[in-house]
């Protein structure tokens, strides 16, 4: 059975002040308060007079782990219920169609899992072996790692400060035994947290291919992903593009599209455009996906020959374009 989630480090946290300047290099980077960026922020005296912790033990053990992983993938939102989890979810099950390629989807949405119950193994729980931690396997080709398995039921609210968050995905990343994994899909809260700033750090050295960040077309999410692609570019990570999901609604029976959100309908094409990011795509609303995730199927094989079927597997198809799989 699964060693408890109380185990294991618990690795430095690390921040980047909210007032901080473009390019800031976190209070943990041997830069600190030193870097170019840092001349005339507030913080920089401040910075570069504490002392950076030494490098995280558990690194080595994540490094060696991850060389087995070929492509990391990091999908974001700004806000909360945009259907970051469901898109997550998608994108594995669509990597995993191939029977070829191992895929893994490794939730560390710690306090708000939903991935268990959207792929229909919410009752599962975690082995170990020698090995490490086994991952739940939905089919041969694609295990699950959340932290929803460690959890007596799925009413139980995990309340984690940040340094216990860093612990937990900290041993994800050393103590899964994922195998040798084509693609691995990581599934974050909403926002930019703790559980951004680790996965970040912990992957530095064996590097991220690259975020897909999820918004809704409202003006409200769209801000919000503003400060997420600040957030990419402070901390280097390569941004793969935008997805805007439920995105106009398309009648199951007429098959007319109506404009939910109007009249702020567009806003992730002008973002995309303001921002110099790619738009991947746009998945309509469609009430068939929110059925699939509550009874754990997917919605690509339930419903291959719907309009948001297609988009997700346009996008998807970008997504390996880009990385340079097709
Ligand atoms: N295109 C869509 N059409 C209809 N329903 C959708 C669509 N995408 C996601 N949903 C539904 O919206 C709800 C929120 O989705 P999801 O849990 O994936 O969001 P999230 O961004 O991961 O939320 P959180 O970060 O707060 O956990 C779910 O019920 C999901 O089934």
């Amino acid at each position: 059975m699964f060693p408890s989630a109380e185990a294991g480090d618990i690795p430095n946290s690390h921040s980047i002040p909210s007032n901080a300047p473009e390019h800031c290099p976190g209070t943990e980077s041997e830069l600190a308060g030193k870097a170019d960026a840092c001349q005339g922020c507030p913080n920089q005296e401040i910075c570069a007079s504490s002392k950076p912790n030494g490098p995280d033990p558990a690194l080595p053990y994540i490094h060696e782990r991850m060389t087995s992983v070929k492509r990391k993938i990091v999908v974001l939102s700004g806000k909360g219920g945009v259907g970051k989890s469901t898109f997550a979810a998608q994108l594995a099950w669509a990597f995993a169609a191939d029977e070829q390629l191992q895929t893994g989807l490794m939730d560390v949405d710690i306090c708000g899992p939903s991935v268990p119950t959207i792929l229909g193994i919410a009752s599962e729980q975690i082995h170990s072996s020698s090995a490490g931690w086994s991952p739940v396997y939905v089919q041969d080709n694609l295990g699950v790692m959340s932290v929803g398995f460690m959890l007596p039921s799925s009413r139980d609210a995990v309340m984690w400060r940040g340094p216990k968050k860093n612990g937990l995905i900290a041993q994800f990343l050393k103590d899964v035994d994922w195998g040798d994994l084509d693609y691995l899909v990581i599934d974050t809260p909403p926002g930019t947290s703790d559980e951004h700033l680790s996965i970040v750090q912990y992957l530095k050295e064996s590097g991220i291919d690259g975020a897909v960040l999820i918004t809704t077309p409202q003006e409200v999410a769209l801000q919000d992903v503003r400060r997420e692609i600040d957030f990419c570019r402070k901390v280097g990570l390569r941004i793969l593009g935008v997805v805007e999901n439920m995105s106009g609604f398309v009648c199951p029976s007429c098959k007319s599209e109506s404009q939910i959100f109007r009249p702020t309908t567009g806003g992730a094409e002008r973002l995309a455009k303001e921002t110099g990011i790619e738009l991947l795509g746009k998945v309509p609303l469609d009430p068939r996906i929110g059925r699939s995730a509550d009874y754990g199927l997917s919605f690509l094989d339930e419903y291959p020959d719907s309009p948001a079927s297609a988009s997700y597997l346009e996008i998807i198809d970008k997504i390996k374009y880009i990385l340079g799989d097709k």
